[in-house]
């Protein structure tokens, strides 16, 4: 099983701390949400376990032999791409193979692209240009593109944030349905804790830069603790079909709470 460390990750901007000091071990096959107030790191907390940015501490991608895993094997899906390219969604997915693309495309790497394009139902939009796709077509190809280049860690920022309710289900059905099967890590930033619910095996609470909590849902999906990081009076609720629904209230001072955990 491949593993991820992260030990005692510090990242500041122009020299204002932004994550203090976060440690945790990521398995492969499991899917980890991050979630949290805005602007408490999370964005900036996957970034660094992709070397995207500076970072103090350290961050280990090893194999079930112990071997070091290559970082290039860690693909990262940003919260919206706004880039203005002319490429064909096509185009867009194969370049998730462009490691191993040489000046002739083989066939096996255009059979990925169409399966890969088939299975999240982009077929249809395989010529168009890339700059002329909605806000949640465009999630939906980048994942595409992540996917192919065969990750063994892929880390997804608010992926579900620009989709509709159906393609919600599908993007993070796809993820989990990939990180079972190729044992592969996954750590999504999620706002949705509907969403958390259902598709976690492990979530990390970041506050202020650290980890709040980590743990299973029964654990982290708390009513006091919820309250006390997010400032917002909730309901947390499992419906008799077991999914678990956290309903907002009101925002609330949190000194007028009682906080337990
Ligand atoms: N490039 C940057 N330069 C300076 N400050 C930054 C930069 N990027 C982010 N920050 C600041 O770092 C803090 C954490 O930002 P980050 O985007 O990691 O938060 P987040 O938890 O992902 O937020 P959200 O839920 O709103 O997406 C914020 O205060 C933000 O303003």
């Amino acid at each position: 099983m491949i593993k991820m460390k992260v030990s005692n990750l510090a990242v500041s901007y122009q020299h204002k701390p932004v994550i203090k000091d976060v440690s945790y071990t990521l398995k492969g096959g499991e899917m980890t949400s991050v979630i949290g107030p805005n602007g408490t790191g999370k964005t900036t907390m996957i970034k660094a376990i992709a070397h995207l940015i500076k970072y103090k501490g350290k961050v280990t991608l090893e194999d079930s032999n112990g071997q070091p895993i290559s970082k290039n094997k860690i693909a990262y899906v940003p919260q919206m791409s706004t880039t203005t390219t002319t490429l064909s969604v096509f185009e867009m997915v194969l370049l998730g193979r462009v490691k191993e693309l040489s000046w002739k495309v083989e066939k096996h790497h255009l059979d990925a692209v169409t399966q890969m394009l088939d299975g999240l139902g982009l077929l249809s939009l395989s010529d168009r240009p890339f700059c002329r796709l909605s806000g949640g077509q465009r999630q939906l190809v980048t994942m595409a593109q992540a996917l192919v280049s065969k990750p063994k860690v892929l880390l997804l920022d608010e992926p579900t944030s620009a989709l509709d309710l159906r393609h919600q289900l599908q993007v993070l059905d796809v993820a989990q349905q990939y990180t079972k099967q190729e044992g592969i890590i996954t750590v999504a930033v999620l706002h949705d804790l509907a969403l958390v619910a259902r598709y976690s095996d492990n979530i990390l609470l970041l506050h202020n830069g650290y980890v709040e909590k980590e743990g299973l849902q029964r654990d982290v999906l708390k009513k006091d603790l919820l309250q006390k990081v997010y400032q917002v009076e909730v309901d947390v609720s499992v419906s008799n079909k077991g999914y678990t629904t956290v309903t907002p209230i009101r925002p609330c001072n949190i000194k007028q709470l009682e906080y337990t955990a």
